[in-house]
């Protein structure tokens, strides 16, 4: 027999109870040869875009706004992760700059590096050119800049809760100029992708394409 294509599962234990049925006794030890369930492919592993996104809220987890916290991940054409930031203050400046939000008096979006930001200084000397990032909140009209001039060819983000503000509309319309809209109503993903960089990526490719931000 090709051992190649063949789990072993000791005979104690729930799962070997659970499979005996489909199962025959190995006669030279006390393993169950199990050939039928183990060796197949499984459906319900976590798709890239899924786990990059997921990625990027693990890395919003570590961020210490009382407010909003916020994760990036640039992944290269080869789906490797070249890059995780959350938004925190600039290095050694921890726990000296205040976290207020009033815009009015001092406070936190005088001094905080944005997720995107950071994931971008993050990269270790990768080049973020060609890249897709994956950010759990619409970047802001700074984060559009740098994305672009970065020379990333898409962005994939869940929440857009500063819509109507005036920084996201122009980070909306930068982006739109340079790219292709996808827009998955339902789970609120969208991606944008630049055209020049996505070599005759267009609308109806990007329309049939969708499917492949998922739910989150
Ligand atoms: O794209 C973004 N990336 C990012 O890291 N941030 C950070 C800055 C702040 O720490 C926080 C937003 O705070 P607030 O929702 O309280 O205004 O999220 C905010 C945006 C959108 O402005």
């Amino acid at each position: 027999m090709d051992n190649s294509s063949v789990a072993f599962v000791p005979t104690h234990g729930p799962i070997s109870q659970s499979i005996k049925n489909e199962s025959r006794l190995c006669d030279s030890c006390p393993l169950v040869f199990y050939t039928s369930v183990l060796t197949r492919r499984r459906d319900d592993y976590l798709k890239d875009s899924k786990y990059f996104m997921a990625v990027a809220l693990l890395a919003a987890k570590r961020s210490e706004d009382p407010n909003t916290q916020v994760g990036a991940c640039i992944v290269n054409q080869e789906n490797k992760i070249v890059g995780i930031g959350h938004n925190q203050m600039p290095n050694g400046c921890d726990g000296k700059l205040t976290w207020a939000r009033d815009r009015t008096k001092d406070n936190k979006h005088l001094y905080v590096c944005h997720a995107e930001l950071n994931a971008i200084m993050n990269t270790n000397g990768a080049d973020v050119k060609g890249c897709s990032m994956y950010v759990t909140l619409f970047p802001c009209n700074e984060c559009a800049k740098l994305i672009i001039q970065g020379g990333i060819k898409e962005v994939i983000y869940l929440s857009d809760m500063y819509e109507d503000r005036d920084e996201f509309k122009a980070s909306k319309s930068m982006l739109e100029l340079v790219g292709a809209c996808i827009v998955n109503q339902e789970n609120k993903i969208v991606g944008i992708g630049h055209n020049q960089m996505l070599n005759g990526y267009d609308d109806e490719e990007a329309e049939d394409n969708k499917h492949l931000y998922g739910e989150i």
